[in-house]
């Protein structure tokens, strides 16, 4: 197996939505459901990495970020650690810059999507958080 490839995720989470993007067919996990967010680089810091690729892929500038869960998932041809962030300031209007699919969908809308398997957890968090 690959080394585990360390990601960077972003919940953008305003007034009971969530932001997501649907991964293009050619990539890893293709036509799934995503939380913006990318590899971490060997010189850089995981807030650092969250900050370029929010801005680099969905043109928004975080201004706040905490840490929801980290996840480490196997799948059949990749190793992947999430680190996952709620980000709920950010300066802009979330938008692809690679032509993504895109939309603000409730959470209770998130259990009929189709996400990467190491998702689950991310939505079950978020769904428990909300009860409260
Ligand atoms: N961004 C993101 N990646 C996820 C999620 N769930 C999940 O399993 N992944 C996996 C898919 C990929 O193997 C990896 C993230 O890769 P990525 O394709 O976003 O990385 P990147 O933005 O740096 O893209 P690139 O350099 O390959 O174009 O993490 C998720 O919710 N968001
Ligand atoms: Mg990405």
């Amino acid at each position: 197996m690959n080394k585990r490839l360390h990601v960077a995720v972003g919940v953008i989470y305003r007034d009971g939505q969530v932001f997501l993007t649907r991964r293009h067919q050619h990539q890893h996990q293709g036509g799934r459901w995503e939380f913006p967010g990318g590899k971490v680089e060997a010189n850089e810091t995981v807030h650092q990495a969250l900050h370029r690729e929010l801005m680099e892929e969905v043109a928004i500038d975080v201004l706040a970020m905490r840490p929801l869960l980290n996840i480490s998932h196997d799948y059949d041809d990749k190793s992947v650690l999430l680190e996952v962030f709620i980000v709920d300031q950010f300066g802009g209007e979330p938008e692809s810059q690679e032509g993504m699919e895109q939309g603000w969908f409730a959470l209770a809308q998130l259990a009929s999507l189709e996400f990467p398997e190491a998702n689950q957890r991310i939505i079950d968090k978020l769904l428990q958080q909300a009860a409260y």
